[in-house]
């Protein structure tokens, strides 16, 4: 049986790991921490590690790429795609008015994951405008704060899956700014995942330039370029080393063995920039395992 970490029961990876990992037998391992979530992994007690990486409102989750770039050296084995679905969640019989409906102007705090909280502007800014955020480290995290905190006027946002978990209720559903909105995960970890297979595999790689080179990163671009290489995803981050360095992070659309990829990747190396490979993996769209 496989041991896999990942943030609390009831938190958005949760619900994604259980749907990638349907119908196999798994010893689940829930941490409060994304940085416990790597560890588990680097420090042998679980085989993989549950990260997500990259949201269709936020961007990347800056501080996981960070994490797997500077705290750790563990391989992707696989990506997938899942639907972040939001809702207020809270006690509805602390919120309602004299007349018995919910009051949104009783709730004083709204406690979520960051970037589950950056998903929901629009409707925190339509709804509570009067009401304070906090961040917390995860969606479940917040739900479980509220349950625990009867009486306060606070209300999280998080899965249906934690609002029944922690016997609250959902205030109200679907609160995100748009409809489409997923997140990408990665499982880390040191063996390959083979319980489903993909057509399509990706290759991400990080790349540091040297220093003074002028047009450095337009030649490194024109080695994937020339060879109709395409490239899904480029992104800087700082290297935390010199202020202004940056590291690349690239994904490529191919396998890190087909044909042309090892040579695009020595062109660059020769062009004296380091070249990490993060990971060779297969890429499940949400269409593909939902
Ligand atoms: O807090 C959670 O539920 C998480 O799984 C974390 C996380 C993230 O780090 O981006 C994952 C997806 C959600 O859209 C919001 C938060």
């Amino acid at each position: 049986m496989k041991t896999i970490a990942v943030l609390p029961a009831g938190s958005v990876s949760d619900e994604a790991a259980r749907h990638l990992f349907r119908g196999e037998e798994i010893d689940w391992k829930h941490h409060r921490l994304i940085s416990d979530v790597f560890l588990s992994t680097v420090n042998g007690i679980s085989d993989y590690s549950i990260i997500p990486i990259e949201n269709t409102i936020e961007g990347s989750v800056s501080l996981h790429m960070d994490w797997l770039v500077h705290e750790v050296d563990i391989p992707i084995q696989a990506e997938w795609v899942y639907p972040s679905i939001q809702n207020l969640i809270g006690r509805q019989s602390e919120l309602l008015n004299g007349s018995g409906e919910l009051d949104y102007s009783r709730i004083k705090k709204v406690i979520s994951h960051p970037v589950a909280i950056a998903q929901c502007l629009q409707f925190l800014r339509t709804h509570l405008p009067h009401a304070e955020t906090e961040h917390v480290s995860s969606t479940a995290e917040g739900v479980r704060i509220v349950r625990n905190n009867p009486n306060a006027g606070w209300a999280a946002i998080g899965t249906m899956t934690a609002a029944a978990n922690e016997s609250l209720d959902v205030l109200a559903r679907g609160i995100t700014d748009h409809d489409n909105n997923y997140t990408r995960f990665l499982l880390v970890g040191s063996e390959p995942y083979t319980a489903r297979q993909s057509d399509t595999m990706k290759t991400s790689i990080l790349i540091t330039l040297p220093e003074d080179f002028p047009g450095a990163l337009h030649q490194v671009l024109s080695a994937f370029a020339w060879r109709k290489i395409n490239l899904s995803r480029i992104e800087s981050r700082p290297t935390k080393k010199k202020l202004g360095n940056y590291y690349f992070f690239i994904d490529i659309d191919m396998a890190l063995d087909t044909v042309l990829l090892p040579a695009a990747l020595q062109e660059i190396e020769a062009l004296g920039c380091q070249v990490r490979i993060l990971g060779s993996y297969p890429s499940f769209s949400e269409d593909k395992i939902l």
